[in-house]
């Protein structure tokens, strides 16, 4: 936002640079009429008069770019007090003005060479922005700097804007009942409005429409489906488990991960499915007998006492506790309520809870050995970190693929900080790229049973 003084200042430069403009096209003018009138010029004279012509054309054009880089009209910066004034002043804050301010500070940090202020550093610019979109969205400055870096300039925006609108209703098919087709034909019949999710998934329905309450209606109850975030189907799909096998979900409460899981072993094998709480596991048992799972037996113990409490499993999901990062559009409380302490401490959890999660599983499995790392949150502390923390640990696992054709590439360098090159190998899911919730999913192979050093 322009000052008043500088207002008048920028028009008094535009006066001037009409004076200039004025000169140099009189001088082109004046080439142009000579070239007209002199016919009788010989070749040379006629090449050098291109040749001024050309360098008058380039001097203009250089004119013009110094006035246009001149006349940007850059960005004001607030001192810390007023700009923390302006956060505190709920009543009377300036939201377009934040707006506008947010808008223009993007566009310099695009084109910082020739926008920026030369008093002024690229920090200078980040910090202003990234303490704007904080007041402007509702966020904590901590998490705001957190989210921030994650994207290129440009794109944050999209990514906050995401966050503000909800994501679309989406079931998946309990096929351990029914077949996506027989489910979505009787939903239509009850005027629902749907499509399949996506190329993607064979199971996933996306609801439009629908005027029954998707979780009252006769299939619900009779558990044609779940309700299911589409992300959600996602470590199920890169776990991948086998029928017959055992298979552990360390946290798998409410259970829209465990019934994917036992309707993918077609009911057979067997799956543990713990969550350290005893009050969120009641929706879990709920489900696992709406959805008629006949092979999952629940528990609560603390992920972290596993694998003493039973081990040797050919497949283990670890769907973390976590900041809920990736589902702010659900929960906007997320935006303030996460400290720094929160994030470390989850971040530790994690941690303790992936390596006894790799302890978990069979190396010698004959058809799996393998564990899903997975988190709604995007925050790099509790996806990459975390899992470049536990191949540090345990030489004995290795990251491979996840299977999933989409989504991008994990972070292998952050703020400083750098990651083992096989974390390209894990995937994040964002709003405003995938239209799903913010998701990351890591997959890893147990190599050996023996830890080295162990
Ligand atoms: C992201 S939610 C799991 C969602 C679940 N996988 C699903 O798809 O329905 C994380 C779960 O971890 C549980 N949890 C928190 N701390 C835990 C711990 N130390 N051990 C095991 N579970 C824990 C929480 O109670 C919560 O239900």
């Amino acid at each position: 936002m322009a000052s008043d003084q500088e207002d008048d200042d920028l028009e008094e430069e535009e006066e001037d640079d009409d004076e200039d403009d004025g000169t140099n096209e009189g001088q082109l003018q004046e080439l142009e009429d000579s070239d007209l009138s002199d016919d009788d010029d010989d070749m040379e004279s006629k090449s050098k008069k291109l040749d001024a012509r050309q360098k008058m054309e380039e001097e203009a054009a250089e004119a013009e770019l110094q006035t246009n880089i001149q006349n940007i009209d850059r960005p004001s910066f607030p001192t810390a007090a007023e700009a923390d004034e302006e956060a505190a002043t709920t009543g009377g804050l300036d939201l377009p003005g934040v707006q506008t301010r947010i808008q223009e500070v993007i566009r310099v940090l695009t084109d910082f060479r020739r926008l920026r202020d030369p008093a002024k550093a690229r920090s200078d610019y980040v910090d202003l922005l990234v303490r704007d979109l904080a007041t402007y969205y509702g966020y904590s400055l901590y998490l705001m700097e957190l989210l921030f870096h994650l994207f290129p300039v440009g794109e944050i925006v999209e990514f906050l804007e995401a966050n503000e609108v909800p994501r679309p209703v989406t079931i998946r098919t309990n096929t351990l009942k029914t077949r996506r087709r027989d489910l979505a034909q009787a939903l239509i019949q009850r005027g629902v409005n749907l499509d399949p999710i996506g190329k993607w998934s064979r199971v996933g329905l996306q609801i439009f429409e629908s005027p029954v309450p998707v979780g009252a209606t006769p299939e619900y109850l009779a558990g044609h489906y779940m309700i299911q975030a589409a992300s959600s189907f996602l470590p199920v799909m890169a776990l991948a488990p086998q029928e017959q096998e055992r298979v552990l979900d360390m946290s798998a409460a409410p259970g829209g991960k465990t019934t994917h899981i036992a309707a993918l072993l077609k009911n057979t094998g067997c799956v543990f499915a713990n969550d350290a709480s005893k009050d969120r596991s009641k929706a879990l048992v709920a489900n696992i007998h709406r959805l008629g799972v006949k092979n999952t037996t629940v528990c609560n113990y603390d992920g972290r006492e596993f694998p003493g409490v039973i081990g040797g499993f050919d497949r283990v999901l670890l769907d973390a506790p976590c900041s809920g990062t990736g589902v702010i559009s659900k929960d906007p409380s997320v935006k303030l309520n996460k400290t720094e302490a929160d994030f470390k401490m989850l971040s530790h959890l994690q941690k303790e809870l992936i390596l006894s999660a790799i302890d978990s599983v069979d190396a010698t499995s004959k058809t799996g050995g393998y564990l899903v790392y997975s988190t709604c949150s995007v925050i790099v502390e509790e996806d990459e970190a975390v899992v470049a923390y536990a191949l540090r640990k345990r030489p004995n696992v290795r990251l491979v693929e996840t299977g999933l054709d989409f989504g991008v590439p994990g972070f292998t360098a952050y703020q400083g900080k750098t990651f083992p090159r096989s974390l390209s190998m894990t995937r994040r899911y964002y709003p405003h790229t995938h239209n799903m919730d913010g998701f990351f999913v890591a997959k890893l192979r147990k190599l050996s049973n023996k830890i080295e050093g162990k």
